[in-house]
């Protein structure tokens, strides 16, 4: 192919031609002399922003043509600057594999992960527009079942929670709470009771002991059993109730045969005593529990993270209950692996449908050690575990809504965008779910303003795909306007020297300014919006603010609920990540630059929100990076 004309076209008439030019060497000087110029697309882009992204079928390029018809299989990585489609066609490629690969992505579906809700309800109208459905939008604080996280980590805690020795220091917590006493373990149990007054009263207890070599040796076969904690711990559970039958029987000078033990074991466990000392041992654990407990104990974080340094571990320490943020999902994701059942311990639920979980999974585990000790008959606990079970809510229908809820979902094929800001353990966790390894990854390393981010893409997939990933760049900004573009690039020059922006397809005009303006003058900053929303007409406007002002400066712009809706969005800088505005007001550069260790790529993110318009404010002279903006 050498060209390709579009024909647009109203009923049987013609209203517009576009060629497009796959190789202009090879076109003859007649063709060159005729060429209609990208209108179509020119068009598609001075549209005003919506505050949705749209799809852009008629108008795909060539290199994004490559991204979205790319096989299946495999771990396929788009590189390209901001605004070069990469969102869009990552989204179209879904639409593409959906329909080509019906049969398995409709049974497994496609998950697209992007950097927060905001973004993922940004783009959700993308798919279904594009007739696709059985997709799952989320972000990484959305992964795990349950948890809803938002909040994000200090950049020191983001650091240490995405670094991959979080896993061993997972398993090492775990570890910890297999114990063994110091000693022989004592129990004391009820022997006889007797009613009086109506009330029942001990009247006889016993001690009984399982040597501390017995206690050790039924932990080493649990352990051994590489089953996951919860389920081990009937092995555990099995072995010391053994024990205690086992002692008292001697205690008593009783023959026991295996009928008799078994059903030793069973009055034991129904003792509050033993099943309160065994479960002090090898207690049944959700991933909430076991994460809340490590982070809001020094002593067990010194025990279980050896490995970190001791201002690694002050940064993880938090008191209980604390909400849950973005870096602690891949964590709970981790547990719930090695614990092996998933508890839904939704964070928007009340405390006493934690009390209801709580019990209906001490429920489950009691009815595991009943199947395992063989005392299923007991109809009692039979029915109370059951009626546990039928309080679990209606099974899912479709496959986006089953795959959502289920942890354990294999889903046929995973998209990534913003994919520079996943931790290494966040991709830990995303691979989990596509065990096939059939991922599009969508992102660019001039943009990483995590921490924990990326540094180049080998860094972070070579672990899971072994080099063999493939990589296609997106060169050309459908977005940002050339003037708007070079400032851009000379932060990028002095942050990244080494990252080329991409070319910008449009000339927008209004050359990017710079305002010396006090954000805190009041009226000052409303004033300029003013000013630009007059210029923008219908558009939508972003005032990008560093992190520490956001709440003082969104409190100047009453009544905006809406950030995706209303006509001025007030954002920081990681929420403005792969959205766009028609102009765009950057509120004290020089703060963003310093916010963070990344802030320089901060900046470079939020000065390429803009399609259309760009001014920065500023109290004294702005960085000496943006000195191509026109001053005001
Ligand atoms: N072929 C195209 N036709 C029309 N519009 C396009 C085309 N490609 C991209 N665009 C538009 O360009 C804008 C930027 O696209 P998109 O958000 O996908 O870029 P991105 O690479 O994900 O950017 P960032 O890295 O900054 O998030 C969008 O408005 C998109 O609709």
């Amino acid at each position: 192919m050498v060209r390709r004309r579009h024909l647009h076209t109203q009923g049987r008439t013609v209203v517009g031609i576009d060629d497009e030019v796959f190789d202009l060497e090879r076109l003859s000087d007649g063709d060159r002399r005729t060429l209609v110029g990208e209108a179509a697309l020119m068009a598609a882009l001075r549209r005003g922003r919506t505050g949705r992204m749209g799809e852009v079928v008629a108008t795909i390029q060539t290199e994004q043509d490559r991204v979205i018809r790319a096989g299946l299989p495999g771990a396929l990585v788009v590189q390209g600057g901001p605004g070069t489609g990469k969102t869009v066609a990552a989204l179209h490629r879904a639409a593409f594999l959906l329909y080509t690969h019906r049969a398995v992505l409709e049974r497994r579906g496609v998950l697209v992960v992007g950097p927060n809700a905001l973004f993922s309800r940004y783009i959700a109208q993308v798919l279904p527009s594009l007739g696709e459905s059985d997709v799952v939008l989320s972000s990484v604080g959305e992964l795990y079942p349950g948890v809803r996280a938002t909040a994000a980590d200090a950049p020191p805690a983001a650091v240490v929670k995405g670094d991959l020795r979080m896993a061993e220091v997972v398993a090492a917590a775990l570890r910890d709470r297999q114990r063994v006493p110091a000693g022989d373990l004592e129990v004391s149990i009820v022997v006889r009771t007797s009613v009086r007054g109506g009330v029942e009263v001990v009247v006889e207890r016993m001690a009984l002991r399982v040597e501390h070599a017995v206690c050790a040796a039924a932990r080493e076969r649990a352990r051994a059993s590489r089953h996951p904690h919860n389920v081990a711990r009937r092995l555990f559970l099995l072995d010391m109730l053994t024990a205690l039958a086992l002692d008292e029987a001697a205690q008593l000078d009783r023959p026991m045969d295996e009928e008799d033990v078994r059903y030793a074991r069973k009055v034991l466990w129904a003792q509050p005593s033993v099943r309160e000392a065994l479960d002090a041992l090898w207690p049944p654990l959700t991933p909430q529990r076991l994460i809340s407990d490590l982070f809001a104990d020094a002593g067990a974080m010194a025990s279980a993270a050896p490995g970190l340094s001791p201002d690694e571990r002050q940064t993880l320490l938090r008191p209980y209950g604390g909400p849950w943020t973005v870096g602690d999902v891949p964590l709970l994701d981790e547990a719930a692996e090695l614990l092996g059942e998933d508890e839904d311990d939704s964070d928007t639920g009340t405390a006493r449908q934690a009390a209801e979980q709580e019990r209906e999974a001490e429920e489950r585990y009691a009815l595991g050690v009943l199947e395992f000790t063989g005392l299923l008959e007991d109809q009692m606990m039979e029915a109370t575990a059951l009626a546990g079970r039928h309080a679990a809510p209606a099974p899912a229908t479709t496959t986006a809504q089953r795959a959502r809820a289920d942890r354990r979902w294999a889903y046929g094929h995973v998209i990534v965008d913003e994919a520079q800001e996943l931790s290494a353990m966040a991709w830990r966790t995303v691979m989990r779910r596509i065990p096939s390894r059939s991922l599009t990854v969508v992102g660019d390393i001039a943009q990483t303003g995590s921490a924990a981010g990326a540094r180049s893409w080998g860094e972070m997939l070579d672990r899971y795909v072994g080099g063999r990933w493939r990589e296609e760049r997106l060169t050309v900004n459908y977005r940002t306007p050339v003037e708007i573009m070079k400032v851009a690039a000379d932060v990028l020059a002095a942050v990244a020297p080494d990252r080329r922006p991409p070319e910008s397809v449009r000339d927008g005009g209004t050359p990017p300014r710079a305002v010396s303006l006090d954000p805190d003058v009041p009226g000052a900053l409303t004033a300029l919006v003013a000013g630009e929303l007059a210029e923008i007409g219908e558009g939508r406007l972003a005032v990008i603010t560093p992190d520490a002002r956001h709440r003082r400066i969104a409190a100047l712009f009453p009544g905006l609920d809406d950030i995706l809706d209303s006509p001025v969005a007030v954002l920081t800088v990681t929420a403005s990540k792969g959205l766009e505005f028609d102009a765009v007001v950057v509120v004290e550069p020089g703060e963003i630059l310093v916010q963070t260790p990344m802030g320089g790529r901060d900046l470079y993110v939020a000065l390429t929100r803009a399609t259309r318009r760009l001014t920065v404010t500023h109290r004294g002279d702005p960085p000496g990076m943006l000195a191509r903006l026109v001053r005001h």
